[in-house]
């Protein structure tokens, strides 16, 4: 053996040492009794939703996508790879655009030429399965989300959108979907901005490797404001949906309660689907949705939780998570809460665990510190105040960022009693305490 070869141990002794060490985490910590679907998981979701994502129709369904036909008053318009421009903009009428109660037309603020969804004809829709999956997962996730065609926008040399936000058609509509079709042309990229911060979109078609166009797709709520750069040369031609999306889940076993799954695996593979989504934009935490979640965590203090703790948005590795670290809609709260003065704040990596038997009727979950480092019960020096039992609680979102580190499914009968089925994720955890 050469001197500097380093010792390598046997990965099943790395397991073995690994799984032990989990163990231990697990049976020395302090239990958080977990919380899903609670008011405050709600509003942290409402505060880290992606308020606009912008991606290619994926593959497998881009294919599907371009050779989709569809009809313009009736006649055929071609595919989304291959539209016949002449022809629809032949059956286009020029777009107004609502000032206070009314329709206007003005050239200087906009600029472009509509058809309406009435006027358009689909003979197999292929494209919106995909997107709308990705829709779901990045923007409404648990919820019931629909995809309706609203209108083909095209723009033309010189055509252009200036600032708005779009009109909402019904209660349930929270979000624009635009896919271009296959046409090329300069300018016109989409201008999307929130809090300040402005984020352009170019929507032309990319191409993979044989030269096919990969169709482009974005979408954003409709408090977004956004225009559209005037169009230099080409022809610019978007379908614009509206995105509804229902306050519940659609199917509660379907959704988040697959019978003998568990249910942080839904969790986890919404985070991993989100993490596919490629050029997601950033995220921008709506001040309103901050403030939400600073006053539920406020009366969770009030009624008697001394800490309340969740799951952050984004996974961290470090054996020590710091405020440093943080990154996105985390640092945004763990900012907003420092700043407020009331709490004391502390993070730290979790260990989950979700135990259930074979029906799933025995569910037991708690959320456990994973960095050895227990906190005092009690931090009052006042003798009757240290014997007080601490409430805690650890709030779980749908959108937060963990991992599934291991998973034994339910035994039956082994000796004389059956062993519960037992998952463990990991993930960071932001833990207030009230000053
Ligand atoms: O075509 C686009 O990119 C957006 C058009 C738009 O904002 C609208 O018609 O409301
Ligand atoms: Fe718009």
């Amino acid at each position: 053996m050469s001197a500097t070869t380093p010792p390598v141990e046997h990965e099943i002794l790395i397991y073995a040492r690994v799984s032990g060490k989990l163990d231990e985490l697990v049976e020395d910590g302090i239990p958080f009794p977990m919380e899903m679907d609670s008011t405050l998981s709600e509003a942290l979701d409402n505060m880290s939703c992606i308020p606009f994502i912008r991606f290619p129709v994926m593959s497998s369904y881009n294919a599907l996508a371009r050779d989709c036909a569809f009809t313009a008053a009736g006649a055929p318009a071609g595919t989304l790879g291959q539209p016949d421009i002449d022809l629809i903009l032949q059956n286009s009428t020029p777009s107004p655009f609502g000032r206070g109660s009314e329709n206007v037309m003005d050239p200087a603020y906009r600029s472009g030429r509509e058809i309406p969804a009435a006027d358009i004809g689909f003979t197999n829709n292929t494209v919106l399965g995909d997107v709308r999956e990705d829709v779901k997962s990045g923007m409404f996730p648990g919820r019931k989300v629909e995809v309706k065609l609203y209108k083909l926008a095209i723009y033309e040399p010189g055509g252009h959108f200036d600032w708005h936000m779009d009109s909402t058609h019904s209660d349930e509509h929270h979000a624009t979907l635009l896919v271009a079709l296959n046409t090329s042309w300069k300018g016109g990229d989409l201008v999307l901005r929130r809090n300040d911060t402005e984020t352009h979109i170019n929507l032309q078609p990319q191409f993979d490797e044989k030269g096919e166009p990969i169709l482009q797709a974005v979408a954003f709520f409709t408090d977004t404001e956004h225009r559209v750069e005037p169009v230099t040369e080409g022809v610019r031609i978007v379908f614009q949906y509206d995105i509804e999306a229902g306050e519940k889940v659609e199917d509660p076993k379907d959704d988040w309660m697959h019978e003998g799954e568990p249910w942080m695996d839904k969790v986890h593979s919404d985070y991993s689907s989100r993490m596919e989504l490629q050029g997601i934009a950033q995220v921008i935490s709506d001040k309103a949705a901050v403030e939400k979640v600073i006053t539920i965590i406020t009366e969770l203090h009030k009624s008697g939780v001394d800490e309340v703790a969740f799951a952050m948005q984004h996974l961290y590795r470090k054996a020590a998570i710091s405020a440093q670290c943080l990154k996105g809609s985390d640092t945004v709260l763990y900012n907003a809460l420092l700043a407020s003065g009331l709490f004391d704040i502390s993070l730290h990596p979790v260990v989950l665990r979700e135990t259930s038997d074979y029906e799933g009727t025995v569910d037991e979950r708690y959320a456990y510190r994973a960095d050895g480092v227990e906190m005092d019960t009690a931090t009052s020096s006042d003798p009757a105040k240290k014997k007080k039992k601490i409430s805690r609680e650890f709030h779980i979102p749908k959108l937060s960022a963990i991992q599934k580190i291991s998973s034994r499914d339910y035994v039956e009968h082994t000796g004389n009693s059956a062993m519960p089925a037992e998952y463990r994720y990991f993930g960071g955890g932001m833990f207030v305490r009230a000053k």
